[in-house]
């Protein structure tokens, strides 16, 4: 058996498969034995099924099954199906070949656990989608650096925005660690950090996020000429900044989760 945390495993175990790491796939191998133990830890316990998005060779899937895991695990690459036959051969899991963003997540059991490695490209629409089902009890990932900045941002920094305020919404967020280049095989061009999201039950809130988006669609206007482009009634918008203590030149960049929430149950307030 190739050893699947070390580059010479990969590149072994993919040749002898006939593979590549494909990047439209965003498949960048985790090949490092000690961050693979910090992420099984960062998401123990495991208190309830476990969904894993793109098992790629099975490294971190092996890793969750042999501390006990009752794993799915969701892949796109149809490729990959005889390697993962190969390296979690005995494991009792359910292995699905799909993408991800079109399995049926509104349906997993309350109390679901999500830890991958993240294709970089699907992280965003798929973290956010997850949050909404409100039926994970943790989610633990690995994603490009720049992304969970955006995650953990604090109001007033570049980083700031939808994202941040989508997870602040439904999660405590934590960014655990960073990861170079050269714990992935092929390494990628930038460093990854893993991130532990631990939702608090808030529902979604369709009307608070389509003030968010309006907020943040327009970032360089003013947090008032942005909502007021986007059909807001400017008097109401006047007057809700008013009733927060707002100045009119502040920007959506400033206001944190609790004041968008006041914002928006002012501005939904009928006359
Ligand atoms: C960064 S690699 C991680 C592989 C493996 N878990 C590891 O840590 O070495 C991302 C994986 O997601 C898979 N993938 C890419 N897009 C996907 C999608 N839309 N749905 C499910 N899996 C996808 C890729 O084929 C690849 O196996």
């Amino acid at each position: 058996m190739d050893k699947l945390t070390s580059p010479q495993g990969v590149r072994a175990l993919l040749e002898r498969h006939g593979l590549f790491a494909d990047k439209r796939f965003g498949q960048n191998f985790l090949v490092s034995e000690a961050h693979l133990r910090r992420i099984v830890e960062a998401a123990r316990p495991f208190t309830g099924p476990v969904f894993e998005v793109g098992p790629g060779l099975g490294v971190l899937t092996r890793a969750l099954l042999e501390a006990g895991a009752e794993v799915t695990a969701i892949e796109k690459d149809l490729r990959l199906k005889p390697v993962l036959e190969e390296t979690l051969s005995g494991f009792p899991l359910k292995l699905v070949f799909q993408d991800a963003l079109l399995y049926p997540w509104e349906e997993v059991p309350e109390g679901s656990l999500l830890v991958a490695n993240l294709p970089y490209h699907i992280a965003t629409p798929l973290i956010t989608r997850l949050l909404k089902t409100g039926r994970f009890a943790r989610l633990v990932f690995l994603v490009q650096k720049e992304v969970a900045e955006r995650m953990t941002a604090r109001p007033g920094t570049p980083a700031y925005g939808v994202l941040s305020l989508r997870v602040a919404h439904h999660a405590r967020a934590e960014r655990l660690f960073d990861l170079p280049p050269g714990a992935f095989f092929p390494p990628p061009k930038v460093w990854s950090s893993l991130v532990r999201l631990t939702p608090t039950g808030a529902p979604d809130d369709p009307g608070l996020f389509r003030l968010v988006e309006a907020a943040f669609g327009k970032r360089r206007k003013t947090l008032k000429n942005a909502l007021v482009a986007a059909g807001y009634p400017r008097e109401k918008v006047e007057e809700a900044l008013a009733a927060l203590g707002l100045p009119e030149s502040v920007r959506g960049e400033a206001l944190p989760l609790a004041q968008f929430r006041r914002l928006k149950e002012l501005l939904y307030t009928p006359e």
